[in-house]
């Protein structure tokens, strides 16, 4: 197929390198012309993905247009919030049958929407049916090193998740296929909220009994709001759910966790961002689930925690004594209060 992918940074380039093992035919679209020029001429991305040698047969190019232009399948991996401009600006471009897929891990900070729902509302009608989610467990850094992966993709067609399975799918690449859009996209985001928080335990030093309880009720809080926005609860038991909440939080490769550890050693949050040189979706993503577990009325305490270390300047100490003070409840509430 030819293949458009909209986003040069680790992840865009990574999936550039699964697909053009399978030989489709790539086309990334960098922002910066220095970038596309280095991708073209020395087949690396060094600022994003340093040591690895791209296959020769990806191309890149700096006009947006063109690298959606006459492309079967177009995947998005920008920030998530470049993504509405982003697709507003290629959206007369695209070709009415391609298939699209969006691999972007966070929501819109000012209307909270997820990333499928602003495609939906910046590309065409005939579009719709075409787009899916990519999510899972799947750390750049490893799988440009064709490291084993397995991912999930979703799409509200069947038909749609099936495509965009068929094309990713390798040996060092397990794609499984999931209908819970919803689920795919909460699971994705709001995991990045509780590596920023592990990444503070860690840095505080408190060690593994810590780390174990703020994933495993971090998972409860993403759970209860993704169910009340629709998500199949089974899905946070799977690869978008507990498998990329582990591997966000255990792992050094993880700018969230990395972010939140340098939080936890005493940086302030505006030292941190100007360091890490690639985006943190968790930060934004906290400020965003955080109007929206009031907007919902759904209790999310560890988010809620971190939305006041990250923006009104609370100690990372005094947010997890306040974690550990609460009322005292069930641990299954809502089945208990069934
Ligand atoms: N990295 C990973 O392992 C994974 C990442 N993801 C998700 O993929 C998405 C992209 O992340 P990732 O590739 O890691 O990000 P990086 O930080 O590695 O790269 C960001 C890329 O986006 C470009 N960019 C930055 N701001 C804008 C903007 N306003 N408009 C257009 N382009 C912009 C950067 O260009 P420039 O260099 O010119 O600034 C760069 O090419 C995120 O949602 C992330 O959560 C999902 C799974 C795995
Ligand atoms: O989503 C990821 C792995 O699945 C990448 O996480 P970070 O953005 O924290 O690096």
């Amino acid at each position: 197929m030819r293949v458009g992918i909209v986003g040069s940074g680790s992840w865009g380039t990574a999936l550039a390198i699964v697909l053009a093992d399978n030989a489709h035919q790539v086309e990334i679209w960098a922002r910066r012309s220095e970038q596309a020029d280095e991708i073209n001429r020395n087949h690396t991305n060094e600022e994003y993905l340093p040591g690895i040698q791209l296959p020769d047969t990806i191309k890149a190019s700096s006009k947006l247009e063109q690298v959606v232009e006459g492309k079967e399948m177009i995947l998005f991996v920008v920030p998530s919030h470049s993504i509405r401009q982003v697709a507003r600006q290629v959206s007369g471009y695209i070709p009415q049958e391609a298939l699209i897929i969006h691999a972007i891990k966070g929501l819109e900070l000012e209307t909270h929407k997820r990333i499928s729902e602003i495609l939906l509302e910046e590309l065409p009608v005939p579009l719709h049916e075409r787009i899916a989610v990519l999510s899972g467990p799947s750390h750049a850094e490893e799988v440009s090193k064709r490291s084993p992966t397995t991912v999930v993709v979703a799409s509200n067609s069947i038909k749609t998740a099936e495509e965009a399975q068929d094309a990713l799918i390798n040996q060092h690449f397990r794609v499984y296929t999931n209908p819970d859009v919803v689920g795919l996209e909460i699971g994705g985001a709001l995991k990045n909220i509780i590596a920023l928080g592990a990444g503070i335990s860690d840095g505080l030093q408190f060690g593994d009994n810590a780390k174990a309880a703020l994933m495993t009720r971090g998972l409860a809080e993403i759970s209860r709001l993704g169910v009340y926005m629709g998500a199949n609860p089974l899905t946070f038991s799977g690869l978008a759910g507990v498998g990329d909440l582990i591997v966000t939080c255990t792992s050094k490769h993880s700018r969230n966790w990395r972010a939140g550890n340098m939080l936890g050693q005493g940086h302030s949050l505006q030292e941190v961002l100007s360091v890490m040189g690639m985006v943190v979706e968790g930060v934004k993503t906290t400020k965003a689930s955080y109007e929206l577990s009031f907007q919902c009325g759904i209790e999310m305490p560890i988010t809620q925690q971190l939305y006041q270390v990250l923006f009104e300047n609370k100690e990372p100490r005094k947010a997890v004594e306040d974690l550990m003070g609460r009322l005292k409840t069930h641990e299954m509430e809502e089945v208990a209060h069934n």
